[in-house]
């Protein structure tokens, strides 16, 4: 079966084509690159400027013991940690964490500790790097929506538990300008309501567009559902210093289910939800509206996109 990451994620993620799919064009991508394909992590805010970067731990790698340096025992000693808090639980056996949801304050961003950071590849506080870890399948979804990513694990029973990571949403990261180019061309190349892969992350002084639908990794398959599953949390690690889009599971979830999340929601924003609530029961909308087919009985009748693109 074909792998869609071709190898670039730890484990394969099965495809299952059903029908002739758009994404057969679709460059695969483990991370946000620029347009001109430079990878985000390249990125230095102020090259210019000499300055230390706060995000960077001063651990001290302790031979043969890669995993116990910043996690929650050592936070007293990691600066990422102590800065900024640490809400991933410790790893178990199998080196499994979830992020602790409920005890996460609404729209702080996750920061993580760094490629450039002393400790090591394994440190507990690099969750989101490491790829996707989870069984997963890409595969028709229901009537209507295209192909969408599912929970498959080997054993019918295993149950995911609440606060796992699932991926990043990566793909071509875009300034406001740039976003709205995109959306116009694509709005104008494509049937209503294919274009909605470009996610906003509003942040307070900063805004970014991630728009996987040429490049992009897994994350492009979550299907919007006005009662989703998932929940995109921002996250921060490295010299570049930019908000990745992470994707963690916001309740447990069992085998063959169909991760999704809620497109109005992506910033981890409940203002911007309820402002694209209200706005998604006018039909005035020059036909960029594309109609809600998640099913739930939550359902608000009109899948959200960012308004100001
Ligand atoms: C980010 S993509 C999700 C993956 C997509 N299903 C695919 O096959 O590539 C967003 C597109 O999926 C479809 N879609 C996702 N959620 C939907 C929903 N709740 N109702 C209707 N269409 C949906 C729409 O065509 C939308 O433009």
């Amino acid at each position: 079966m074909q792998d869609i990451s071709n190898g670039l994620e730890p484990f394969p993620i099965p495809l299952i084509q059903s029908e002739a799919g758009s994404f057969e064009t679709v460059i695969y991508i483990t991370d946000s690159i620029f347009p001109n394909g430079t990878p985000i992590s390249s990125f230095r805010p102020d090259e210019d400027e000499e300055q230390d970067d706060p995000w960077t731990c001063s651990c001290v790698r302790v031979d043969d013991d890669e995993s116990a340096l910043c996690t929650v025992r050592d936070s007293d000693t990691c600066d990422c940690v102590s800065g900024f808090g640490n809400f991933y639980t410790p790893p178990d056996a199998g080196f499994n964490q979830v992020l602790n949801i409920d005890a996460l304050p609404e729209r702080l961003p996750l920061v993580e500790c760094s490629p450039q950071c002393p400790c090591a590849e394994r440190c507990a506080n690099r969750l989101t790097q490491r790829g996707v870890r989870l069984p997963l399948m890409v595969k028709q979804s229901s009537s209507g929506i295209g192909h969408g990513l599912f929970y498959s694990p080997p054993s019918e029973k295993s149950i995911l538990p609440k606060g796992s990571f699932v991926s990043l949403y990566a793909g071509e990261y875009l300034t406001s300008p740039q976003a709205r180019l995109r959306w116009a061309s694509q709005l104008v190349n494509s049937k209503v309501g294919e274009g909605n892969y470009i996610l906003s992350l509003k942040l307070p002084d900063e805004v970014w567009h991630i728009d996987p639908r040429y490049k992009g990794n897994i994350g492009r398959f979550l299907n919007h559902s006005c009662e989703p599953n998932c929940l995109i949390q921002v996250v921060r690690w490295g010299m570049d210093s930019l908000p990745r889009a992470a994707i963690f599971t916001k309740r447990s979830m069992k085998y063959g289910e169909v991760f999704s999340f809620d497109y109005a929601n992506a910033s981890g924003s409940t203002e911007l939800a309820l402002t694209l609530e209200k706005e998604s029961h006018h039909e005035q909308d020059g036909g960029k509206r594309t109609k809600c087919l998640c099913s739930s009985t939550q359902c608000r009748g009109w899948m959200p996109f960012d308004e100001s693109l």
